[in-house]
């Protein structure tokens, strides 16, 4: 069984548990969960930089990258750096992350949130909603083509955007959708870790112009997003090449001022 399938295993028992302790119900109460969502979308087509900074405090293919660091600093950190969205890991296990991250860093920012998750169920599209995420992450490589389309159908019923993660040509084919607002090609074969900015340079001309391109993970330098523009890209997603400094804000603040 390669991480991936572990994690989706992990994921699917404890989704169980968190839909056996809060109903839809109580989510759909939250406060969160009438306000407007604020578009990650809009802020790229206007944005010279185009980043989206990422909250990681350890991943499968790194171990430990920063536990020192708090959400609030760091999403106060990454809105005066001038960032267009920030990605917040909610997964525990394999992450070190919580839904109460993606609270407190919607409590100190203004910024379009990502919850970055692995998404196997409508509950968890509520949950990000409730918790005030204004984005959702849908893996393609974990999903039907059904469940990409109920699941993106969903989310924008709640107003939410949708960003489809792919690795590979047969990912695209399978997903390519109108409830989609964003593609984002992970250079990070999750499967083995291995990164290559190939994979977004190899995918771009194959994803239609309706979607905005996003290229995500492995990007630690302002060469890489020099070389990946002119394939059309407008966003980029990066985790740990902020969060391995003792100050994530400052790191991308320095980073976009080097790009733009
Ligand atoms: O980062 C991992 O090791 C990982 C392993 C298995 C599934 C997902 C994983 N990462 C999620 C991400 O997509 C990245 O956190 C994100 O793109 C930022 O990547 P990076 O800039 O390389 O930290």
């Amino acid at each position: 069984m390669n991480i991936l399938d572990q994690i989706v295993n992990d994921k699917r028992k404890e989704v169980d548990l968190r839909r056996s302790l809060i109903p839809t119900s109580q989510l759909e109460q939250s406060v969160l969960f009438e306000r407007d969502s604020i578009s990650l979308t809009e802020r790229l087509k206007n944005s010279d930089s185009g980043i989206i900074a990422e909250h990681k405090r350890r991943s499968p293919s790194k171990s430990i990258i920063n536990q020192n660091l708090n959400v609030f600093d760091v999403a106060q950190g990454y809105e005066s750096a001038g960032v267009c969205g920030m990605s917040v890991l909610t997964d525990g296990k394999y992450f070190g992350g919580s839904m109460d991250d993606l609270l407190l860093a919607r409590a100190s920012c203004n910024l379009p949130l990502l919850r970055k998750e692995f998404i196997i169920h409508t509950y968890q599209i509520l949950e990000a909603k409730a918790y005030g995420a204004d984005v959702i992450l849908l893996i393609a490589s974990i999903l039907s083509n059904i469940e990409i389309k109920r699941f993106s159908e969903f989310a924008k019923s709640l107003n939410l955007e949708v960003l489809l993660e792919i690795h590979n040509e047969e990912e695209l084919h399978k997903s390519v959708m109108p409830s989609l607002d964003m593609i984002g090609v992970n250079n990070r074969n999750l499967k083995t870790f291995e990164v290559s900015l190939e994979t977004s340079k190899r995918l771009s001309t194959l994803i239609p112009d309706d979607f905005i391109k996003i290229s995500e993970s492995g990007i630690s330098n302002v060469s890489s997003i020099k070389e990946l523009q002119p394939y059309g890209y407008q966003g980029f997603l990066i985790g740990e090449n902020f969060m391995k400094t003792d100050n994530a804000g400052e790191s991308a603040k320095s980073f976009i001022k080097n790009l733009i």
